[in-house]
């Protein structure tokens, strides 16, 4: 080893499947292929590069589809990120996923991780064996990321395709073309370019160390499901939803989160009921207004702020574990 060399930071990378870990049938296979078939010790030799940037190990902490990703195995990983970070041997940790559920596990972590150290989510649009397939030079990206120390403090981050966004407001804004990861409104944080991280903004909003949530002792967390609002909407899957238990509900409405007339009385009954009510917008940008297309403070709902739904549950299932009360809620949803 060269002495003069810098020392190299200890990188782990822990794998849970996905399209950046698939193979398909042909290089040109970028539909209907196969997520989730690669193991973490493949990944990481197929960028040898790798080993210029970080002392890289591997664990395969699950093999999926990120479609199949569950609040159990959020748990699961997000416990092993703790335990690894608190090791003075961890710099930083990198977690390949699939996209699908990505900018989810990355919120999830962004809540839950205990640690100034870099956490970096990092996926692929194309399977390993297509032609220009993104992985390796986004797990390239994610590892020299990871190892970076600017990049620690600033929450979860994810990298695709040469730029680092922040977990709250990432969103997979495309179905297959390997541009599909945008922070459309509120902005990217920064580009990595030339093996090296940009940072020009950070999120104002509160994240790992400073969260109040903790699932070390958690098996579990609250049922949280979304309705989808459209014209003529069925309350059918609300009233089904409440009827399997659910302790919270975000309604995905349209608009500034506007609650169709057919659809008030199940979700005010559904409050009277016990359970957390959520106004959230389908339309993915923008700030939801508390009292604006529903009185809030007389209906007793919370707002879910700029989290787009699938965010929301996140972060109610978290902070139902602490408390009931809308008000401490509102809150909540005003902070994260
Ligand atoms: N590009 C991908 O990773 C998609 C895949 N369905 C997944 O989320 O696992």
């Amino acid at each position: 080893q060269d002495a003069a060399k810098p020392k190299l930071a200890n990188v782990t990378i822990l794998a849970t499947g996905g399209t950046i870990a698939g193979s398909g049938a042909t290089s040109t296979t970028t539909v209907g292929y196969t997520a989730a078939t690669v193991g973490v010790q493949q990944l990481i030799k197929a960028v040898p590069e790798l080993a210029n940037v970080a002392n890289v190990s591997g664990e395969q902490v699950f093999q999926i589809a990120s479609e199949s990703m569950t609040n159990e195995h959020w748990l699961t990983l997000a416990k092993r990120v703790n335990v690894l970070l608190a090791q003075n041997s961890v710099d930083g940790i990198v977690i390949t996923h699939g996209t699908d559920t990505l900018e989810e596990t990355a919120y999830f972590l962004n809540l839950v991780v205990k640690s100034r150290k870099p956490v970096v989510l990092v996926g692929a649009m194309r399977p390993s064996t297509a032609m220009s397939a993104d992985g390796p030079i986004n797990l390239y990206n994610a590892v020299l990321l990871a190892a970076d120390p600017s990049a620690a403090g600033k929450g979860v981050l994810v990298a695709m395709g040469d730029q680092i966004h922040g977990a709250r407001d990432v969103s997979k804004t495309n179905t297959s073309t390997p541009d599909a990861f945008k922070t459309t409104e509120l902005g990217m944080l920064g580009y990595i370019q030339g093996s090296k991280p940009y940072f020009y903004r950070v999120s104002t909003r509160k994240h790992t160390v400073d969260s109040e949530f903790d699932i070390s002792n958690l098996s579990a967390l609250p049922q949280v499901d979304i309705v989808y609002g459209y014209a003529n909407m069925n309350t059918v899957a609300l009233d089904a939803f409440i009827a399997a238990g659910a302790k919270g509900i975000i309604h995905a409405g349209t608009g500034d989160g506007s609650v169709a007339a057919r659809v008030k009385p199940g979700l005010v009954a559904a409050r009277k009921g016990g359970a957390i009510i959520v106004r959230a917008s389908r339309v993915g940008q923008g700030i939801l207004a508390r009292n604006g297309e529903a009185n809030d403070d007389e209906l007793d709902f919370v707002v879910a702020d700029t989290l787009n739904p699938q965010k929301a549950r996140i972060l109610l299932m978290l902070a139902l574990t602490k408390t009931n009360n809308t008000k401490e809620l509102q809150r909540i949803f005003y902070n994260y």
